[in-house]
């Protein structure tokens, strides 16, 4: 069987935890703080905080830029459904706006006429990887004054061109940027998240928050001489990361440059192999983009059947996952639970199916997610191509 993902863990990461395991100090500790400091450098941000997931990092992110029950985030229906639902956990509605169908990613078009006096921030998604266009957003929401907080769950080592220059995602462009260490992720620690940012006010209250509130984290007190008694000004939650996952994310950091190498190799393997399919839409980048590729989302022709062509693949032993969901057809998502640009009283899309968001739609319905990790062989990736070859029903045109 061919998996859609394979994280790159190895022993280096087993000793890492081992380590830490064996020194006897395992919660968020002096491994956090390391990791925080190198993955800091890496992406060239001021600021780095690690939390237990990106969910979690993205509702910190969005309660430190001040978003309040009652207030409107613009986003992306066309996301994993932790994007919208941290929005929701702030008592704020998702506002969705439509995709761009070549990038999967926000179409910035869209964003002015959903700013109401109500919007609080825009959530932007570098979806799968692909940074989304960040100047045109951030021009719309320094125009507003709006905070922007990308979600970078899938973009640790994606790359934008910045100002005449190659920037890290995370560095970050706009307020504050969230990652995932899921292991469907391009590193992971096992689940995890960080949050980048330049503000020190929000890194201090993104500590503070992810730790019950606590004026002194135990760290402090544990090492120190004198009787300290911590206060808890907020109401916080438990939202770290422990220092076995850190020590392990340390290692995966040191992987990164070479993960993120061979998926652009591999992505662009799949692009020429993939050019023989009639029919098919091979994902490209823009120019002043690099992604990680953390999933390899082809468009299907348009006659053929999402889910006989993923069961086709699956019978020949190749895993795949249908195109990125919307969270706005979930049940989770009834009409009140979220708007659109112009939506109207009564509008009769507002049901799941709205005319609004139909490239978010038709990239859920008419897309495939095949698979790509570092592991991957030529072998193993001349076999998916073949395999969906089969599944289409089509030879290859040379
Ligand atoms: C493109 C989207 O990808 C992911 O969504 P998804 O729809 O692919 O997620 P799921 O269908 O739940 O798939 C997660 C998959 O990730 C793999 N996986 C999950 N956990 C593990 C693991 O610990 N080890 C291994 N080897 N594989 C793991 C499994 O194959 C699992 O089926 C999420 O990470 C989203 O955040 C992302 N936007
Ligand atoms: O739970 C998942 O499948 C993805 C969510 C995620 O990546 C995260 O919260 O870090």
């Amino acid at each position: 069987m061919i998996p859609i993902t394979k994280p790159m863990l190895g022993e280096k990461e087993a000793e890492a935890a081992r380590r830490v395991i064996l020194s006897g100090w395992t919660s968020q500790g002096p491994e956090v703080a390391a990791f925080e400091k190198e993955f800091a450098e890496y992406v060239g941000a001021p600021y780095a905080c690690a939390v237990s997931s990106c969910t979690t990092a993205l509702h910190l992110a969005l309660l430190a830029v001040g978003v309040q029950p009652g207030d409107e985030v613009i986003t992306v229906s066309h996301s994993y459904i932790a994007t919208a639902n941290v929005i929701r956990y702030c008592g704020a509605t998702p506002v969705f706006v439509d995709i761009d169908p070549d990038t999967f990613n926000m179409d910035p078009t869209q964003i002015e006429s959903a700013v109401t006096e109500r919007t609080r921030a825009i959530l932007c998604v570098h979806q799968i990887g692909m940074p989304c266009d960040l100047a045109a957003i951030l021009d719309i929401a320094h125009r507003h004054s709006i905070p922007v907080v990308e979600d970078a769950a899938c973009a640790i080592g994606s790359e934008i061109l910045w100002q005449g220059q190659w920037e890290k995602i995370g560095n970050p462009q706009a307020d504050v940027a969230c990652f995932s260490f899921h292991p469907r992720k391009v590193i992971s620690t096992g689940d995890g998240g960080m949050i980048t940012t330049a503000n020190a006010e929000w890194d201090a209250k993104f500590r503070l928050l992810r730790q019950h509130g606590m004026s002194v984290p135990d760290t402090v007190r544990h090492g120190a001489s004198q009787v300290i008694f911590e206060s808890y000004p907020i109401v916080g939650y438990n939202f770290r990361m422990t220092d076995i996952q850190a020590a392990v994310g340390r290692e995966q950091l040191k992987r990164l440059p070479e993960i993120v190498d061979q998926r652009r190799e591999l992505a662009s393997r799949y692009q020429s192999l993939l050019a023989t399919i009639p029919g098919l839409g091979v994902p490209v980048e823009p120019d002043w983009a690099r992604s990680t590729w953390q999933s390899f989302c082809v468009r299907l022709p348009v006659e053929s059947d999402q889910r006989q062509v993923m069961q086709s693949m699956l019978d020949a032993g190749v895993a795949t996952r249908r195109g990125v969901m919307c969270s706005h057809r979930e049940v989770a998502y009834p009409a009140n639970a979220w708007s659109c640009v112009g939506r109207s009283e009564g509008c009769v899309c507002a049901d799941g199916s709205c005319q609004r968001l139909r490239h978010s739609q038709e990239a859920q319905d008419h897309t495939i997610i095949l698979p790509l990790f570092p592991q991957m062989s030529p072998d193993q990736q001349d076999y998916v191509v073949k395999a969906l070859h089969d599944a289409l029903g089509v030879m290859p045109v040379n």
